[in-house]
């Protein structure tokens, strides 16, 4: 139960949690009402997802009821951004939701889009891309109505503490990517260097964004974020999340939603 559910003015709707297993709980019912509603809309769930702490933060979808609930059949699974490193490696980000997530659950493994780990970052960034076109070729992937983009049913993401999203840094050069859907770094401020990422226009054209933040240490770049949201010149990669027809959802705990004057947002 969300300690506050506030909506903003520009369709954002933040929701505060007391404690990160209600935040989980909460997360998980969004999913799986949204899940429901895509596989009765078009037969399908495409749900891409960042690193880090969000994973963690999906554990209960992978318990009951969701894991039996769920129609896991009808899922296709993406990542929001990788890190260029092997599948077994630490870092990487299709072996956090593998043992966090895809282990758990019976989502169909030629339904798991991964991104090549035997390739360069740009090869694999290519190659990506390719396989998203082919998907929304034959419509498993939506396409948006307003771009040609793909239209992921829902983009999960996590924001670091200087306000990054993704793979995507504050003034980093993959920000402006207006054509790619998928783009490579070879130089990200945070280790590992090369990483593999949506662009902004595939993210913001998403039916359902949702930021999972957590933690005191994320409260001052929520507070910017929120501040700046509305502006023309967004700064932070996590203002310039704006979802052209979609919705978006911040999911916080209240450490990070610490320095929010809540009452006088909505
Ligand atoms: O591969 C990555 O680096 C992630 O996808 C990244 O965008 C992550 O979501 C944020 O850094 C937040 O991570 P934390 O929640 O662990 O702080």
């Amino acid at each position: 139960m969300a300690l506050s559910s506030v909506i903003h003015k520009d369709t954002r709707e933040l929701r505060i949690h007391e404690s990160l297993d209600e935040l989980s709980t909460d997360l998980a019912d969004y999913i799986a009402e949204l899940s429901e509603s895509c596989v009765k809309e078009r037969g399908f769930f495409c749900i891409a997802l960042s690193g880090g702490s969000l994973v963690g933060l999906l554990r209960k979808i992978c318990e009951a009821p969701y894991n039996k609930t769920v129609d896991w059949a009808r899922w296709h699974f993406f990542w929001a951004d990788e890190r260029v490193v092997s599948k077994n490696h630490p870092d990487s980000n299709y072996k956090l939701a593998k043992d966090g997530i895809l282990s758990k659950v019976p989502v169909i493994p030629s339904h798991v889009h991964s991104m090549n780990d035997a390739a360069s970052a740009e090869a694999a960034a290519n190659e990506y891309e390719f396989t998203i076109r082919q998907l929304v070729r034959t419509r498993v992937i939506d396409v948006s109505e307003i771009s040609d983009c793909p239209k992921f049913d829902l983009v999960l993401l996590g924001m670091g503490p200087h306000g990054h999203v993704a793979s995507l840094f504050p003034d980093h050069d993959a920000l402006n990517e207006k054509d790619e859907w998928v783009t490579f770094l070879t130089d990200s401020p945070n280790p590992p260097p090369e990483r593999i990422t949506f662009t902004l226009p595939v993210i913001n054209s998403a039916s359902h964004v949702a930021l999972v933040v957590t933690g005191e240490h994320k409260a001052e770049a929520v507070k910017s974020v929120m501040n700046g949201a509305g502006t023309d010149c967004p700064s932070l990669p996590a203002q310039m999340v704006r979802p052209t027809s979609g919705k978006l959802v911040w999911f916080l705990d209240s450490a990070a939603a610490s320095q929010l004057d809540v009452s006088s947002s909505s």
